[in-house]
């Protein structure tokens, strides 16, 4: 069991390049929860999330077949607080509990974890992990690239932007460190420097 296993969050705004500190670490054999994806199967697997999103964000997000509209949904939230707060609220309890029962399946052996999220403290991540790793980039960098990953507008990109928690809130955290990944900085050295700590 991985009970005791120390956990660290992977957090920064959209685009700043967790998924990709991520992807190093998961290449170094370490274990890594994806919340984004976590959650995504957290609700299509559960009809009773589903109900609520469709009752209590937005109908039209929810097809009679039972299939999420993501776009959709997207386009909701990310344009009305309200609803953001609504849906935040249904899924970041069952991912709380689905990191925790993640963390204790991990193998024995298992000293460290990480969990990737943008939003630690909006979904109560910062409560459960013991460190914060900081991912950053300029803003401008993070908007051009989540419009070429995803084939968004900025505006687009934007919206979730403003709906993520500032830089400085990060500080509430009494261990954090920063990974900067803009266009010059190597990533590598910066990760294995924070492994040796
Ligand atoms: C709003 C939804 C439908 C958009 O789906 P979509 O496939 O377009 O985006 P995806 O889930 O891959 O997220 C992409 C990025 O959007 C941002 N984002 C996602 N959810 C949120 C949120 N609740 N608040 C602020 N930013 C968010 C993050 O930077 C995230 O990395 C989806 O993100 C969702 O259901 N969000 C609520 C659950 C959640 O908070 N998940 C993320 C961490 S637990
Ligand atoms: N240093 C870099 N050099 C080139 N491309 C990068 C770099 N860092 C990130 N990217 C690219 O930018 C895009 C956004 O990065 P990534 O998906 O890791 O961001 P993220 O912080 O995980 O975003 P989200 O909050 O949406 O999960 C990806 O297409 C990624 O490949």
């Amino acid at each position: 069991m991985g009970k005791t296993t120390r956990l660290i969050a992977i957090t920064g705004g959209i685009g700043s390049g967790k998924s990709v500190v991520s992807k190093v670490l998961l290449s170094m054999g370490k274990h890594v929860y994806d919340c984004d994806s976590r959650a995504k199967s957290i609700v299509d697997s559960s009809a009773e999330i589903k109900m609520r999103i469709a009752c209590e964000v937005s109908a039209e997000a929810v097809g009679p077949d039972g299939v999420v509209d993501r776009a959709k949904l997207a386009e909701v939230v990310f344009a009305d607080r309200n609803a953001l707060n609504r849906l935040n609220a249904i899924v970041h309890a069952a991912v709380i509990d689905d990191i925790e029962n993640w963390r204790v399946g991990l193998p024995d052996n298992t000293d460290t974890a990480w969990v990737e999220s943008a939003i630690i403290y909006e979904s109560g991540i910062d409560r459960i992990v013991d460190c914060v790793w900081l991912v950053e980039a300029p803003e401008d960098l993070r908007i051009k690239r989540v419009m070429a990953r995803n084939g968004v507008s900025a505006d687009d990109v934007k919206k979730r932007i403003d709906a993520q928690n500032r830089t400085c809130d990060y500080v509430r955290h009494s261990c954090i460190q920063t990974i900067l990944n803009d266009s010059l900085a190597p990533l590598l050295p910066q990760i294995q420097r924070l492994l040796q700590k």
